[in-house]
């Protein structure tokens, strides 16, 4: 059983744009945040990131076993040079995500990662949420609520992570706890750099648009906008959740355009799908605090700024790690899972109750493995 108080948490994150595994030191009570500790990235290699998309919208028993390899060797990898950690969260990569219908797919075993490295391992997070009514997803809401408490805010702000999929959560930060009624909104609101990447990759072999540069080259082609808004997942209410390829109608619409013209429009389909979400917040937010690796995407960052209505900036502005934010969320998340604290909420996933979740996988040898 993990010891009461403050614990050493390490977090991980393998997200959907692909593009590695991040890792981060967390030390809190599952409660509060008492600090931040050292920080690690991983990326995958270009082989790597082949066998991962080509398992993207796979389940378990579906011939992931070359995947899951790939996943807990790159963990394996990240986590080993940490030193004196009490519980380690463990996310996984996420492959298929269907909360109505097939459920929910991360890939990689905490216990064999718990084995490899010695401590115990929080994992399958999404899973229970899932089957018990809820989206599994966001799951960073409840971290969010603990960040604003952490910078002081005093009125509610808002949480914009642009991954793979973008992600807000509004926290009113005066609630005592994220479970009570009215602490939390958070919801997926579209996607954010997936289709951006994979046009990268297709057309010009690059991972990403570095600082957002063709995009801003470009004319955004608005009749495709206007056709991506009226998909009906902008008309669903919050919480609501989505799978990284959910969008291929707007990757197919940009099939025709120029490089730069695709690019433009598909990182404007970014700022329009977060300013339906904006709408859905339940009262505008103080600031809209931006991070994942789209707020390093300067055209994105000057679409926001003109059609949000509230002070847009990067996490770094209030003293936090953009890049790092997920991993802390789940280093935290780890530590409430062993706790038995709730992890989701009516209003951060829809599910009924405020719900726990996640497996704890204790190591089969207590001290970390040489040599693994
Ligand atoms: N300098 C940059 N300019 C533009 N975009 C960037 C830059 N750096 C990173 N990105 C984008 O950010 C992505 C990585 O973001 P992040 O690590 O937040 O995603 P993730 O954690 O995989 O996704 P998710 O939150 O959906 O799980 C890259 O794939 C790229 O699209
Ligand atoms: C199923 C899944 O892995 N969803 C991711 C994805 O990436 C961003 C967005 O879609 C969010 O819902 C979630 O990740 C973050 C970490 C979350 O659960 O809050």
């Amino acid at each position: 059983m993990l010891k009461s108080g403050i614990v050493r948490a390490l977090g991980t994150m393998s997200g959907t744009s692909l593009d590695g595994v991040d890792a981060a030191v967390l030390e809190t009570d599952g409660q509060v945040i008492a600090g931040f500790g050292a920080t690690a990235y991983r990326p995958y290699t270009d082989a790597e990131r082949a066998v991962l998309r080509a398992h993207l919208g796979r389940w378990q028993n579906d011939g992931v076993a070359r995947c899951a390899t790939v996943v807990e060797s790159a963990h394996i990898a990240v986590m080993a040079p940490f030193e004196e950690i009490d519980i380690a969260g463990f996310h996984g990569q996420t492959l298929a995500h269907d909360p109505g219908e097939r459920g929910t797919h991360q890939c990689g075993n905490g216990q064999h990662l718990a084995d490899v490295l010695g401590v115990p391992v929080a994992w399958d997070f999404r899973s229970h949420d899932v089957a018990s009514g809820g989206q599994g997803a966001p799951l960073t809401p409840f971290y969010h609520f603990a960040l604003a408490q952490w910078i002081g805010a005093t009125e509610p702000v808002a949480f914009l992570n642009l991954g793979g999929v973008g992600n807000i959560t509004w926290v009113d930060p005066t609630r005592a706890d994220p479970a009570d009624d009215g602490a939390l909104l958070a919801f997926d609101t579209g996607p954010a750099n997936a289709p951006l990447n994979d046009l990268m990759q297709a057309r010009l072999g690059l991972g990403y648009d570095a600082d957002g540069q063709l995009a801003a080259t470009g004319t955004v082609e608005d009749a495709i906008i206007q056709r991506f808004l009226n998909h009906p997942y902008f008309a669903q209410p919050a919480p609501k959740s989505l799978d990284r390829d959910a969008f291929a109608g707007l990757c197919a619409d940009v099939a025709g355009l120029s490089d730069a013209d695709a690019a433009a429009t598909l990182t404007h389909a970014i700022v329009a799908s977060t300013a339906q979400a904006f709408h859905l917040c339940p009262s505008p937010p103080a600031r809209l605090l931006v991070c994942g690796g789209g707020r390093k995407n300067k055209t994105v960052m000057r679409g926001l700024a003109q059609v949000i209505a509230c002070d847009v900036q990067t996490v770094e502005a209030a003293g936090l790690d953009g890049d790092m934010l997920e991993a802390q969320a789940f280093a935290f998340l780890a530590v409430r899972a062993a706790h038995g604290l709730a992890l989701s909420a009516p209003g951060t996933t829809g599910v009924a109750v405020a719900t726990s979740g996640g497996r704890i996988a204790k190591p089969a040898v207590t001290h970390r493995v040489p040599g693994f």
